[in-house]
């Protein structure tokens, strides 16, 4: 079993680190890259996992911690899985109201049963800078994109993903629930039993 006091969290989304946070409860303690770095890494990897490990090995380096980092996004079938890697940059930065505005945009005649999407996450858990083995933990979320937005809960897409699980959007789900259920949650699942945390 790997023992980690101290995590810092390559990521500057707040809604990630509150929902890792939870996720992992109190035995570990999750540091925000934010402490040591305002910069962000640019996100030059081809697939979630090439992202998830520049960005760990960056957080490694800048606090001398080991670094979990999060690389998500949403896979939208009829637009062949993109956004995808590019979630957080669909609408050329302008932020998650714009994402959302641009998606509702591009699926506008796009009938229910074609607008099939998940929710994917991998983290990736770094002892050191230049680890040669990160730790790599995937996790899907099937669902929809609704036709309009609902819900006030979490970041992102979430307004717009509607969970069949619970016909509801994963921002109309409370916090807890969203933290059982969505990609974030599956690979954060997958960590803890290889951490020896489960
Ligand atoms: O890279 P860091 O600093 O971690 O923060 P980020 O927001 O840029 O994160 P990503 O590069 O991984 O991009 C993921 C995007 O995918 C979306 N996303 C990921 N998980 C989500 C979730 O649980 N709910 C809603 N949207 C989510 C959201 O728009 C994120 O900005
Ligand atoms: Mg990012």
């Amino acid at each position: 079993m790997m023992n980690f006091q101290q995590l810092v969290l390559a990521s500057h989304n707040a809604g990630k680190l509150k929902e890792l946070q939870a996720m992992l409860g109190g035995s570990v303690q999750l540091r925000s890259i934010g402490e040591f770095s305002q910069v962000e890494p640019e996100e030059t990897g081809l697939s979630f996992v090439e992202n998830a490990i520049l960005k760990a090995r960056n957080a490694a380096r800048l606090s001398g911690l080991p670094a979990l980092a999060d690389d998500s996004g949403l896979a939208v079938d009829f637009l062949g899985g993109a956004p995808g890697i590019y979630s957080a940059r669909y609408a050329d930065g302008k932020g998650d109201a714009a994402n959302n505005a641009k998606l509702l945009d591009a699926l506008k005649d796009v009938p229910e049963e074609q607008r099939g999407a998940q929710f994917v996450c991998v983290l990736a858990l770094v002892r050191h800078a230049d680890d040669p083995l990160p730790i790599l933990c995937e996790g899907l979320w099937h669902g929809r994109i609704l036709f309009e937005a609902s819900g006030d809960h979490g970041f992102g897409y979430d307004p717009l993903f509607w969970v069949p699980e619970r016909n509801c959007s994963s921002a109309d789900l409370a916090p807890l629930e969203k933290n059982q259920l969505s990609h974030r949650a599956r690979a954060m699942a997958l960590l803890r039993q290889r951490l020896g945390l489960a």
